[in-house]
């Protein structure tokens, strides 16, 4: 199975489909991501702030796939905004992974009351002038956050990744990245398991013959968007791959994208400011 690929806005090309690791026990990450490598997918969405960056490394190493046939993504952990702390951070993220480089490096939340997000992407930029990083991105960024960085930094970001599902369907800042070039990725993207008993869901999935699982997925696909569903059951990682030989009609697409009720899963960007360990 082929999984669609898109251009970022560096000439670097990610794949549409990821495994996500976040709540994935770290002595239970290799044996998971190795799944996920056997099943078929190419590209991996770890952070610092998951403590796991270390399996994924042994997975990749221990799974014999060629390490440029592997996207890897992490992130920079909230407590290491200040730009020197940035690069001594990164160096660690690159040894826990095993790597010389990783593919998407991401500042994980802005955390706009501390206010400093600009002096971190600053840092990235070094780290991608570096080619610790092959594209530099944020996670979590709202419009306001990312004109800031246009207004006072070089570097558009290659992507933002934010919670988007069918009760959070994010159409304003997805458009918004767009315009700028900026690739969505869309975090939790079945909304941690509670989108899948919707009924407008639920009646595509038996019309279709899929699970309400892969409706949701191939709905993201079909907008265009990065995604990277979490399981830790091998039936479910399988299920989740799956989704590249159906279509969803405009309609099917538009009644998902009605179930937008602006809810939330984890915590809003604009008030978000946790440093883990603080
Ligand atoms: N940048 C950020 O701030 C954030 C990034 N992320 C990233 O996004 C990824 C995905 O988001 P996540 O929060 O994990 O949530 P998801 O929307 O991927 O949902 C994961 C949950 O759904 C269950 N599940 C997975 N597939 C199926 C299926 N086919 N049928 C029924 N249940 C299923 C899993 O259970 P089980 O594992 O038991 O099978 C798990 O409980 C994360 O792993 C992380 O990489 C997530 C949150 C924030
Ligand atoms: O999963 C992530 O990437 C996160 O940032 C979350 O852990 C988030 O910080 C959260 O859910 C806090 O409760």
């Amino acid at each position: 199975m082929s999984i669609p690929t898109i251009t970022l806005n560096n000439g670097v090309t990610i794949p549409q489909l990821g495994f996500g690791v976040f709540k994935i026990e770290p002595d239970k990450t290799k044996a998971a991501t190795l799944t996920a490598l056997e099943v078929g997918y190419r590209h991996i969405d770890t952070a610092e702030m998951y403590g796991n960056e270390k399996g994924v490394g042994e997975a990749v190493r221990e799974s014999g796939i060629p390490r440029d046939e592997v996207f890897i993504t992490s992130k920079l952990n909230n407590g290491f905004h200040a730009y020197d702390d940035a690069l001594r951070a990164t160096d660690q993220t690159l040894a826990d992974l095993g790597v010389d480089a990783v593919d998407l490096f991401l500042i994980h939340w802005p955390m706009p009351a501390v206010g400093d997000f600009v002096e971190t992407w600053r840092a990235m930029e070094k780290i991608y002038a570096d080619s610790k990083a092959r594209a530099i991105g944020v996670s979590n960024f709202q419009q306001t956050h990312l004109e800031r960085l246009f207004a006072e930094t070089e570097t558009v970001p290659a992507v933002n990744q934010i919670e988007v599902h069918p009760y959070l369907t994010q159409n304003v800042l997805r458009a918004f990245d767009s315009e700028h070039d900026i690739a969505t990725e869309a975090w939790s993207p079945i909304a941690k398991g509670e989108v899948l008993d919707n009924p407008v869901i639920t009646k595509i999935a038996t019309e279709k013959g899929r699970t309400a699982a892969q409706v949701t997925l191939r709905w993201h696909i079909q907008r265009g968007d990065i995604v990277f569903p979490k399981s830790v059951t091998r039936s479910r990682v399988e299920e989740n791959f799956d989704i590249f030989d159906f279509e969803l009609s405009v309609e099917d697409v538009a009644a998902i994208d009605g179930l937008n009720r602006n809810y939330r899963t984890g915590p809003d960007p604009d008030e978000f400011n946790f440093i883990p360990g603080r």
